[in-house]
């Protein structure tokens, strides 16, 4: 176990949920069964029409904000498009690259992922890059190569003293909103092989100082099981973050983890 090498991480993706006065409302509930004291980093990636309401619910609650996309141009002619300048300028913290809706709903490919990544890491935030199989992928047999490649792509031209600012979330797509969740040791053992990758490309110190999530259905009845695995250090929870007690319970179960 290195999880003193590494921060663990619990953040929220709320996807296409949640109304300015539902965040409002949303925090102080959470006010109200928030631990005092927490040992694992918390966020949680709002829709970007709702993070400066976001940034200010939250800070007492020392839970950061998180984007779920950014453009990875600098700024210029892109209609409807936001770039990581702009998210930082608001408070943002870390943003969401390459989530599997993004990859199927709006084309995204590896090649623009990558582009994100340094694009987040160039204006100081870090990126939470998310990688996972098919159901298909899984049943072929070829899951470990297929994210060892999303993994090589989505770090590719990062240097080291960077990655450690990087997150990555094995997210197995047929996990997501399922109520399927993968085993512990299906989680576990995808984590360790991403973790395999990162110190085959950057050696075994920074390999270790990387915070792996998983996600795809985490929820409070199977976090701890999940999160007691070696290489998870986290989780990327969508459905279970949109409910305050549902969220508190799973950074409670990190809280005896970290
Ligand atoms: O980003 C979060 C994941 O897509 C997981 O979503 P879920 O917890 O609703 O399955």
């Amino acid at each position: 176990m290195n999880r003193r090498y590494r921060k663990t991480v619990i953040a929220g993706n709320w996807k296409m949920n949640m109304t300015a006065t539902e965040t409002k409302k949303f925090a102080e509930e959470l006010k109200k069964i928030m631990p005092r004291a927490k040992w694992c980093d918390t966020l949680i990636c709002v829709p970007a029409c709702n993070i400066s309401v976001a940034v200010k619910a939250f800070k007492d609650l020392r839970i950061s904000v998180g984007a779920e996309n950014v453009y990875f141009e600098e700024k210029g002619a892109y209609t409807g498009e936001i770039s990581a300048s702009m998210l930082k300028d608001l408070g943002v913290k870390y943003v969401i690259v390459g989530h599997s809706e993004r990859r199927q709903y709006f084309c995204e490919t590896d090649a623009s992922v990558n582009k994100k990544v340094h694009a987040v890491l160039e204006a100081g935030m870090s990126p939470i890059i998310c990688v996972g199989e098919s159901l298909e992928q899984r049943e072929s047999g070829i899951t470990g190569e297929w994210v060892t490649l999303q993994v090589k792509s989505a770090l590719h031209g990062v240097p080291a003293e960077k990655l450690r600012r990087c997150i990555i979330a094995y997210e197995p797509i047929w996990a997501i909103g399922t109520g399927k969740t993968a085993t512990s040791e299906q989680a576990g053992e995808v984590c360790s092989s991403i973790r395999a990758t990162i110190r085959a490309l950057y050696g075994a110190r920074v390999a270790r100082s990387v915070t792996i999530q998983y996600g795809g259905s985490m929820n409070p009845k199977n976090a701890a099981e999940l999160l007691a695995q070696p290489d998870i250090d986290g989780g990327l929870i969508g459905g279970a973050s949109l409910k305050p007690d549902q969220f508190v319970e799973i950074i409670n179960a990190a809280n005896q983890e970290a």
